[in-house]
C-alpha cells in the first residue's frame, strides 16, 4: 500500500466479519470488541482465546453469501485460496482486510498506544508488521514517561 489513507472508524453500529477462528483471528476479534462491533466470526472451529459468548458464532466452512450483509471483513483463515475467495465476493462497498496477502486487502491493521486523551497509531504501510509492533512498544514508553499521557483528566 503505497498511498494509505489513514482514518480512525467509528464501528459501534457496524457489523464485522472474521473469517477464521484461530490465533490471528484471536487477535482482530479482541481489537473489534474493544471498538465495540459487532463481531460475526465464521469459522468451523475457534481456539480458546474467542469467547463464544461475546460474537456470533457462524460455525461452518466460509462459504459465498456469508459476508453479504457485512460492513468490514477480516479473511484470517490458514487458507490463502479461502482468504483470496473472501476478497472476490466483496461488493465494491465492502471493504476487506486479507491478513495472509496483503496485496489484496482494502485496509491495514495498525499497531496503537492508547490512553483516555491520546491514541497513536503505527503502520510500515505493511512492510513489516514487527518492526511496528517494536516501533510502538519504544512509543509507549517515551509516553510513558509524560505526565499528560497518564493523566485520567481533562
Ligand atoms: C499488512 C498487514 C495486514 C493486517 O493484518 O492488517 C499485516 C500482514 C501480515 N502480517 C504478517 C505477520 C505478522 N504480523 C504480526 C503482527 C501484527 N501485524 C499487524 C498488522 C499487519 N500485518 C498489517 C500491516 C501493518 C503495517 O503496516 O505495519 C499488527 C501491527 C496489527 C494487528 O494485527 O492488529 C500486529 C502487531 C500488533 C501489536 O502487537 O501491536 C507479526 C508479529 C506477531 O504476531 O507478534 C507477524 C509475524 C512475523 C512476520 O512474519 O513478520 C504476515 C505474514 C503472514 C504469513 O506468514 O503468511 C502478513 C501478510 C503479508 O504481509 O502479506
Ligand atoms: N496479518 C497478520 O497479522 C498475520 C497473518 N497471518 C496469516 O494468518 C493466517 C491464519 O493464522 P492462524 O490464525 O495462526 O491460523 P490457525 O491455524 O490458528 O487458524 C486458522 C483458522 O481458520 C479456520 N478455517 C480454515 N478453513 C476455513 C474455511 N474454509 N472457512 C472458515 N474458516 C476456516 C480454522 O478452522 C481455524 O480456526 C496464517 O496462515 C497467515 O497467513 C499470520 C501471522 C500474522
Amino acid at each position: 500500500m503505497n498511498y494509505p489513507y489513514p482514518i480512525n472508524i467509528d464501528l459501534s453500529r457496524k457489523q464485522v466479519a472474521v473469517i477464521g477462528g484461530g490465533k490471528i483471528a484471536a487477535r482482530k476479534v479482541a481489537g473489534l470488541l474493544d471498538a465495540k462491533s459487532n463481531v460475526f466470526v465464521i469459522s468451523p472451529s475457534l481456539c480458546d482465546k474467542i469467547d463464544p459468548a461475546k460474537i456470533t458464532w457462524i460455525k461452518k466452512d466460509y462459504a459465498t453469501g456469508d459476508i453479504a450483509d457485512m460492513d468490514l471483513i477480516i479473511a484470517c483463515t490458514n487458507s490463502r485460496r479461502v482468504n483470496r475467495q473472501v476478497t472476490k465476493d466483496a461488493t465494491h462497498f465492502q471493504l476487506v482486510n486479507d491478513a495472509s496477502d496483503k496485496k489484496q486487502s482494502d485496509f491495514f491493521n495498525v499497531a496503537r498506544v492508547e490512553s483516555k486523551n491520546l491514541l497513536v497509531t503505527v503502520s510500515t504501510k505493511g512492510k513489516s508488521p514487527t518492526k511496528a509492533k517494536q516501533i510502538k512498544k519504544e512509543i509507549r514508553q517515551w509516553l510513558e514517561t509524560r505526565h499528560w499521557f497518564n493523566q485520567e483528566e481533562g
